[in-house]
């Protein structure tokens, strides 16, 4: 394996080396000020031995990784219910469109994109206050990546909630058609602190142990749940970008718009890569090229 360190080692001085950072997220005032031109990557193996290169302990804010596992808690307390409010297709629009939503009546493709994040921790914040389902969601990532210096930028959350229009544009469509058991701001209050969790790549490669299935991985959910989280990141993981990310990685991967993917070697490995600056579907422009040679020179695919 001292293979993988010369690779991830020569990926990063590479990506170190080309100008082409693309553009943050301009749209969270709070993140447009963060330098593109970062990257770091960092594989956990299923026995926790670890390999890094680049900028691997820049917290940075994992944004829509954290659907992942909001995804997971929702589905360990409500089960398959949660699929009457969301459902589970690639939606092939932007991750924040509004139009597919009115299409649909108001129940979202995927959980995923925007509206069906929303409505994910909505589900997991009815009947109880928005702290204590923070609490229970930063808990979660904390046991998984093992390491109680996980927290929420309470800078960031607070820059989205003064801007988020369309994201309270979907959560108010949603209250209209009955898909929604809390008021927008509270349920988008609570999603924009999940959303403003920070994690470096080694603590979020940690975190995403917990999806691959393996005798010596962490046991935090069953195996057929795994299977499931894995599925959805394949095919809705990177909005409309997943077939193209499928095609050049061959692997389920979840992006957010501060510039992490987290993806998952089945059986494996946990891989984490970051660099702030986007392509056009707003996932990492040099995260998803990294990626993308990483799985190339390891030979890893689910394919
Ligand atoms: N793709 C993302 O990471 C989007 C998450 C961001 N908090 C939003 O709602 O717009």
């Amino acid at each position: 394996m001292t293979d993988l360190q010369s690779i991830l080692t020569r990926l990063s001085d590479d990506m170190h080396s080309d100008g082409d950072w693309g553009d943050v997220a301009a749209y969270i005032p709070e993140l447009a000020g963060v330098d593109p031109a970062q990257f770091g990557i960092a594989a956990v193996l299923a026995d926790g031995t670890t390999f890094t290169a680049g900028d691997t302990d820049v917290p940075f804010s994992a944004q829509s990784i954290t659907k992942v596992f909001t995804l997971a808690i929702a589905l360990g307390r409500s089960g398959d219910q949660l699929w009457t409010r969301v459902g589970r297709e690639p939606s092939g629009r932007a991750f924040n469109s509004i139009v597919q939503l009115e299409q649909e009546q108001g129940r979202p493709r995927n959980p995923f994109i925007n509206a069906g994040a929303i409505a994910v921790t909505d589900e997991i914040l009815a009947g109880r206050a928005p702290r204590d389902t923070l609490a229970e969601i930063v808990q979660f990532i904390r046991a998984a990546a093992d390491d109680r210096d996980i927290h929420i930028n309470d800078a960031v959350a607070r820059s989205e909630f003064a801007h988020g229009h369309r994201n309270f544009a979907l959560a108010h469509f949603m209250a209209s058609c009955g898909n929604l058991k809390n008021t927008p701001e509270r349920t988008l209050g609570t999603y924009f602190h999940h959303c403003a969790i920070e994690m470096s790549v080694l603590q979020l490669a940690r975190a995403g142990l917990f999806l691959v299935e393996a005798a010596e991985a962490p046991r935090l959910i069953s195996a057929g749940r795994m299977r499931r989280l894995n599925a959805l990141m394949m095919t809705c993981g990177h909005y409309d970008g997943s077939g193209d990310f499928a095609y050049r990685v061959g692997l389920p991967a979840k992006s957010g718009v501060g510039g992490g993917i987290l993806a998952i070697v089945p059986g494996r490995a946990s891989v984490a890569v970051w660099s702030p600056g986007l392509n056009r579907y707003g996932n990492s422009l040099k995260g998803t090229e990294a990626m993308a040679r990483l799985a190339r020179e390891m030979d890893w695919s689910v394919f």
